[in-house]
C-alpha cells in the first residue's frame, strides 16, 4: 500500500470511529434513560433492582452476536455488563433519593 493510500485510508476510519462512538454513546444514554423509567414500574410492582434472569438474558444474546461476528466473547460481555452496573446505580440513586 502506498503512504498516500495509507493516510487517507488512516484518516477516512478514524472519522468513522469518531461517527460510530458518537452514536455509542448516545445509545447508552438512551438505554440508561430507560432504567429511570424501569425503576418506576419496579417500585409499583416490588420489584428488586437485580434482576438475574434477565441479566443472563442479555448475556446469551451478547454471546451470539459476539460469536457471529467473531468478537471476543468475554471482552463485549464485560461491555454489556458495565452498561447494566451503570443502570443498577442510576437505580439505587433514584431510589435512595426517594
Ligand atoms: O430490565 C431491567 O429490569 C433493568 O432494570 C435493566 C437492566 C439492564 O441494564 O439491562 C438492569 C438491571 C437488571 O438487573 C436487569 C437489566
Amino acid at each position: 500500500m502506498k503512504k498516500s493510500e495509507a493516510m487517507k485510508l488512516l484518516k477516512e476510519s478514524r472519522e468513522k470511529i469518531d461517527l460510530i462512538d458518537e452514536k455509542i454513546l448516545n445509545l447508552i444514554s438512551e438505554r440508561t434513560s430507560l432504567a429511570r423509567k424501569i425503576i418506576k414500574a419496579k417500585i409499583a410492582l416490588n420489584m428488586d433492582i437485580w434482576d438475574p434472569a434477565r441479566e443472563k438474558q442479555i448475556e446469551e444474546k451478547t454471546r451470539k452476536i459476539a460469536r457471529e461476528n467473531k468478537i471476543d466473547e468475554g471482552k463485549l460481555i464485560k461491555i454489556m455488563r458495565i452498561l447494566t452496573e451503570l443502570n443498577k446505580m442510576e437505580q439505587e440513586q433514584i431510589l435512595r433519593r426517594k
